[in-house]
C-alpha cells in the first residue's frame, strides 16, 4: 500500500446562487483520510455537512477545490464509493425483497450470479440479518431496515463509505447497537468511513478522529485524534474518563465556533453600516 490517502478534499468552497445572492456555504475545507481511517465529521446544524458529502460523492460541483479517490479526480458519482443515509425508510425498495435491495448495485455494476449472491449473503451475516433475505423492508423494524442499507453498502465493496446521520432517525437503544455495528464492520472489512453526525458522544465513541466543522461559511475548526482503546463498550468506552474530556474538549470547539461566527457576522455588519 502506498502512502497515497483514500480521499482527499483539496481546498473546497461552495457558494450557493440563493435568491437573496450568492450564498458561501463552505470556504475551505482541505483533509485527507488515510485507507481504512474511521473519521467522524461533526459541526453545528446548517454548517454544511451535506452540502460536503454531496461535493465528496460527486452529486454537486465545488466552486473551488477538489476531491481525490484513490488519487483520481471525482467529477461524477465514483463506482467505489457508496452511502448510507439518514432515511432508511426512502433509501430501500419496499417491493423487493431484503435479498433484491441488498443486490441491486451488485447487479447494476455487471457482478456475475454466483459472485453476487455470495456478497449478499456475506453482507447480510455481516450485520446479523442473515435470516431476513426473504422478507420484505417494511416486515422488519427502523433499526433492522437500516441495517440492510448498510449491507448494501457493504456488499457493494466500496473503498469509501459514507454515512450522513444514519442514525438520527432510530431510537436510543437501536442507536448504541448500530453504532458498534459500523464499529465491527469497519474492523472486519478495512473500509475508509467518513461518519457524518452531529451527535458529540456518537462522533468521539465511534470515530479514530473527528473533524470538528465551524458554522457557516465553513473551515475544519480542528482536526482531533481520539485517543481511546481500540476496542470500544458502550458502558465502559462511555465511562472513562479520556471520554468525558474528549466530549467536553469537542462541545467546547462547537461552541467556540459559533460565536466566532457570530463575531464575524457582527463585523461585518458594522462594516456594511458605516
Ligand atoms: N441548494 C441550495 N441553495 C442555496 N443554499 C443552500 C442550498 N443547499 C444548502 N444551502 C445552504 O448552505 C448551508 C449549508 O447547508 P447544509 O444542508 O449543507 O448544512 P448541514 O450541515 O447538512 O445542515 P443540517 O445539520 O441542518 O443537516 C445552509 O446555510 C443552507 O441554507
Amino acid at each position: 500500500m502506498s502512502g497515497e490517502p483514500m480521499l482527499s478534499v483539496k481546498g473546497l468552497q461552495k457558494i450557493y446562487q440563493a435568491d437573496s445572492g450568492p450564498l458561501e456555504a463552505i470556504r475551505n475545507l482541505t483533509f485527507d483520510l488515510p485507507a481504512g481511517q474511521l473519521t467522524c465529521l461533526v459541526g453545528p446544524s446548517g454548517c454544511g455537512k451535506t452540502t460536503l458529502l454531496k461535493m465528496i460523492s460527486g452529486l454537486l460541483n465545488p466552486t473551488q477545490g477538489e476531491v481525490l479517490l484513490a488519487g483520481e479526480k471525482v467529477t461524477g458519482p465514483p463506482k467505489n464509493m457508496a452511502v448510507v443515509f439518514q432515511e432508511y425508510g426512502r433509501s430501500l425498495f419496499p417491493w423487493m425483497r431484503v435479498a433484491d435491495n441488498v443486490e441491486l448495485p451488485l447487479k447494476a455494476a455487471g457482478v456475475a450470479k454466483a459472485e453476487r449472491d455470495r456478497l449478499v449473503s456475506e453482507a447480510l451475516e455481516a450485520v446479523g440479518l442473515g435470516h431476513t433475505g426473504k422478507q420484505y423492508p417494511w416486515q422488519l423494524s427502523g433499526g433492522m431496515q437500516q441495517r440492510v442499507a448498510i449491507a448494501r453498502a457493504v456488499a457493494y465493496q466500496p473503498k469509501v463509505l459514507l454515512m450522513d446521520e444514519p442514525f438520527a432517525a432510530v431510537d436510543a437503544q437501536t442507536r448504541a447497537d448500530l453504532e458498534d455495528l459500523v464499529r465491527r464492520v469497519w474492523k472486519q472489512l478495512g473500509v475508509t468511513i467518513l461518519f457524518v453526525t452531529h451527535d458529540i458522544d456518537e462522533s468521539v465513541y465511534l470515530g479514530e478522529r473527528v473533524l470538528i466543522m465551524s458554522s457557516s461559511p465553513t473551515i475544519i475548526q480542528e482536526d482531533l485524534y481520539i485517543d481511546l482503546p481500540a476496542e470500544r463498550n458502550q458502558l465502559e468506552t462511555r465511562a472513562l474518563p479520556r471520554f468525558t474530556e474528549l466530549r467536553h474538549h469537542v462541545y467546547e470547539q462547537i461552541q467556540k465556533a459559533k460565536t466566532h461566527t457570530a463575531d464575524v457576522a457582527d463585523a461585518e455588519a458594522k462594516a456594511a453600516a458605516n
